[in-house]
């Protein structure tokens, strides 16, 4: 799918979303669920070329299950490590827990790829591009039909979209909600986005990717909650294809390695001093323009780097622009802010917590 395409495609999304803000009329709200549904609609959107309704019960279970399976995943990874563990009584390492959620969503796509592909039979070939299922089915076929082996079958169909949905809802969402979070915290980092949106963007137009350079502070904020937050501070597991030495020390082959991105994240070393403050300041030049660190790297690196980092890049900044653009967020109690202290299952998580989206723009008047 064209940048392009995606884009507007985010942007729509965008729209809805701070739509549903703005009916809270300033009153005191968690936006936890509201930011996951809308940012699995974009999933849904490149996925199945349409978008649920925040009220949908189908979608919303398949939801809650997604928040469940990475809420729980940091315990079910000691079964990796010691698989007999799977067959004590009981579910201490949530392995049950992470199964039955696993299957309510895999239902649910059998369910939904089954009613698109009925409906796609009647749609024309234009109406379908740029719908990932539309584009599996088609290689596959000129797969099957030129005769090679491939990989391309509906078991794979399915948990292609589940990887999909499950690497890019929560991580996505959780880096949203960290970063109002950060704001709350620390308001007179909102005072400086405020000025700089009203200053590069006015408020009158939703803003789209060709706005972005001219948000170098927005783009600051982006990395140092990224860099703080370290959604994934254990990123993925891998596994040594051979023996390898890295410095003094010899890994064999087969070794399951788990890198720390946390440790980069929040190194002193790198950072300085106040490594553990959330200071956007540490990512922009004396000029203004932003700075890029190569200890930056939430994505993780090398040939196995999140594949999904263009697209998060664009819904970071699109959703988070659009979302001060539109409001001041205010904490309820700004006496006592939320606690910033994560929930750790496969990604960190801010803890539970409401804000006052207050309006500074009723609507927009171009999107
Ligand atoms: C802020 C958002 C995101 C962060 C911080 C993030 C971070 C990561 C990290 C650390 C990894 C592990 C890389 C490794 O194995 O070394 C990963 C893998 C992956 N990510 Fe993301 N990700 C984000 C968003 C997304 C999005 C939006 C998608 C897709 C639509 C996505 C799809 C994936 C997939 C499919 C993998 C597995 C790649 C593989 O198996 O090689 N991610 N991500």
């Amino acid at each position: 799918m064209g940048t392009n395409t995606l884009a507007e495609r985010i942007r729509e999304e965008v729209n809805c979303y701070v739509n549903k803000l703005a009916e809270f009329q300033g009153k005191p709200v968690d936006i936890q669920h509201f930011t996951h549904v809308s940012v699995s609609n974009v999933i849904c959107s490149i996925i199945i070329g349409r978008r649920f309704s925040h009220e949908d019960p189908r979608y919303q279970s398949a939801a809650e299950s997604l928040t469940n399976i990475a809420k729980n995943a940091k315990g079910a990874a000691a079964i990796n490590f010691l698989p007999f563990l799977q067959h004590l009584p009981g579910d201490f390492f949530k392995a049950r827990v992470i199964e039955k959620n696993t299957v309510n969503v895999k239902n649910m796509l059998v369910e939904i790829v089954s009613e698109i592909e009925s409906k796609e039979s009647t749609d024309s070939d234009d109406e379908n591009i740029g719908n990932y299922i539309f584009s599996y089915r088609r290689r596959q076929n000129e797969k099957m039909k030129s005769g090679k082996k491939t990989f391309l079958d509906d078991a794979n169909l399915i948990k292609t979209i589940i990887d999909l949905f499950a690497a890019g809802t929560e991580t996505v969402a959780t880096t949203i909600v960290w970063c109002v979070l950060y704001i709350l915290c620390n308001p007179g980092v909102q005072v400086k986005i405020h000025e700089e949106l009203d200053r590069e963007l006015g408020r009158e137009k939703l803003p789209t990717m060709a706005d972005q350079e001219r948000l170098p502070y927005l783009a600051a904020v982006i990395k140092e909650t990224q860099r703080l937050a370290s959604i994934v501070p254990f990123s993925v597991m891998h596994k040594t294809r051979e023996d390898v030495t890295i410095g003094n020390y010899g890994i064999p082959q087969g070794t399951t390695v788990i890198p720390d991105l946390d440790s980069v994240l929040h190194d002193p070393k790198i950072w300085g001093n106040d490594a553990e403050k959330f200071n956007p300041e540490r990512f922009l030049r004396d000029d203004g323009s932003v700075l890029q660190r190569e200890e930056f790297i939430p994505f993780s690196i090398g040939s196995r780097i999140c594949v999904g980092e263009a697209l998060a890049k664009m819904e970071l900044f699109l959703f988070l622009s659009s979302m001060f653009q539109r409001f001041e967020f205010v904490s309820p109690d700004p006496a006592n802010p939320p606690s910033l202290e994560p929930n750790i299952g496969f990604t960190a998580v801010p803890s539970p917590f409401r804000l006052s989206c207050v309006i500074r723009l009723q609507k927009y008047k171009h999107s």
